[in-house]
C-alpha cells in the first residue's frame, strides 16, 4: 500500500490548518483559540482522509497517483472513493472534532478574578471531563452528523479537484501550481457549501451533551431547530466556510500534490 499519500496528506493538513483556523474559530467563537490541539489531530485526520481516498482510488481503478495524471480514472470511482475516505476519517475526526468544538465555544479560555472558570481547562482536560462525565460515547457525540455530514461531501471534494484539475490541465500534462490552488479552493468551496446543514446540526449535537440534553437525536435536533429558527438555520455559518474553505484547501492540495512528488 503506498504510504506517501498518507504522509503527503498529514503535512499538507497541518498546513491548511493553520491558514483556515482563525476562520474557522470565528464561525464558532473566538480567533487562534485552541489551535494548538486540532494542529496535530487535524493534520493526522487529513493524513487518513488523502491516503483512504488514494488507495481506495487504486483498488477500483488500479490506477496509482502517478498514472492518474495521464489517464484520468472514472469520475464514479473518485466519487466513491472520496465517499469511503470522508466515512472513514469522520470517525478517526469526531473526538477532536467535538473537543475542538468545545473549547471554541468557551467564552473565557483561562480564568480571572470574579469570572466563573471555563468548565475545560485544555485538550486532554476536556477530554478527561467528557469521559467522565457522559462516558465514552460521550466523545462520539455528534458522530454520526459528522458521518452523514462528510460522506457524500468528501466525494464531492475529490470530484471537484480532479474533475477541475483534468479540465484546467492541456493533455498529457502535470497539473501546474495555479491549477492546482484553483481546484482545491474550489473544492473546498463546493463541498463545504454542501456540507454546512449538517455541519449546523452536528456542532449542535456536539453542544448538546453540555448541559442538559436538549435533543433526542439527529432528526430532533433538524426538526427542532427548523421549527424554532426557520429553515435558514442550515445555513449559517455559510459564508465563513466559504471564505475559509478557499484557502485552506487550495494550499492543502498545493502541497499534498508537490509534496507527492518529492515524496515518490
Ligand atoms: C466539507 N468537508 C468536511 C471537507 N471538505 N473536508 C475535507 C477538507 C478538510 C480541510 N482540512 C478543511 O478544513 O477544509
Amino acid at each position: 500500500m503506498p504510504v506517501e499519500e498518507f504522509v503527503a496528506g498529514w503535512i499538507s493538513g497541518a498546513v491548511g490548518l493553520i491558514l483556515g483556523h482563525p476562520l474557522d474559530t470565528v464561525k464558532v467563537l473566538g480567533f487562534f483559540k485552541g489551535m494548538s490541539f486540532p494542529i496535530g489531530s487535524v493534520a493526522v485526520v487529513n493524513s487518513v482522509l488523502f491516503g483512504t481516498y488514494s488507495n481506495s482510488l487504486l483498488l477500483l481503478s488500479s490506477t496509482s497517483h502517478q498514472a492518474r495524471k495521464t489517464q484520468p480514472p472514472n469520475y464514479g470511482h473518485i466519487f466513491v472513493a472520496g465517499s469511503i475516505a470522508g466515512f472513514v476519517q469522520a470517525y478517526c475526526l469526531a473526538p477532536f472534532d467535538l473537543i475542538k468544538v468545545r473549547l471554541q465555544n468557551q467564552t473565557e479560555p483561562r480564568a480571572r478574578p470574579g469570572v466563573a472558570p471555563s468548565q475545560y481547562r485544555g485538550p486532554l482536560h476536556c477530554a478527561r471531563t467528557i469521559l467522565r462525565e457522559e462516558g465514552p460515547q460521550g466523545l462520539f457525540r455528534g458522530a454520526w452528523a459528522l458521518v452523514l455530514r462528510d460522506t457524500p461531501t468528501l466525494g464531492l471534494y475529490f470530484l471537484t479537484y480532479e474533475g477541475l484539475s483534468w479540465w484546467l490541465t492541456s493533455d498529457s500534462k502535470e497539473p501546474g501550481s495555479a491549477t492546482m490552488l484553483v481546484a482545491g479552493g474550489f473544492a473546498g468551496i463546493i463541498s463545504w457549501t454542501t456540507a454546512t446543514p449538517l455541519d449546523v446540526v452536528k456542532a449542535r449535537m456536539q453542544m448538546d451533551g453540555l448541559k442538559q440534553r436538549e435533543y433526542r437525536g439527529l432528526l430532533d435536533c433538524m426538526v427542532s431547530s427548523a421549527r424554532q429558527e426557520g429553515p435558514g438555520v442550515f445555513f449559517k455559518g455559510l459564508t465563513l466556510n466559504s471564505a475559509r474553505a478557499f484557502p485552506v484547501n487550495a494550499v492543502t492540495f498545493f502541497s499534498y500534490e508537490h509534496l507527492l512528488r518529492l515524496l515518490s
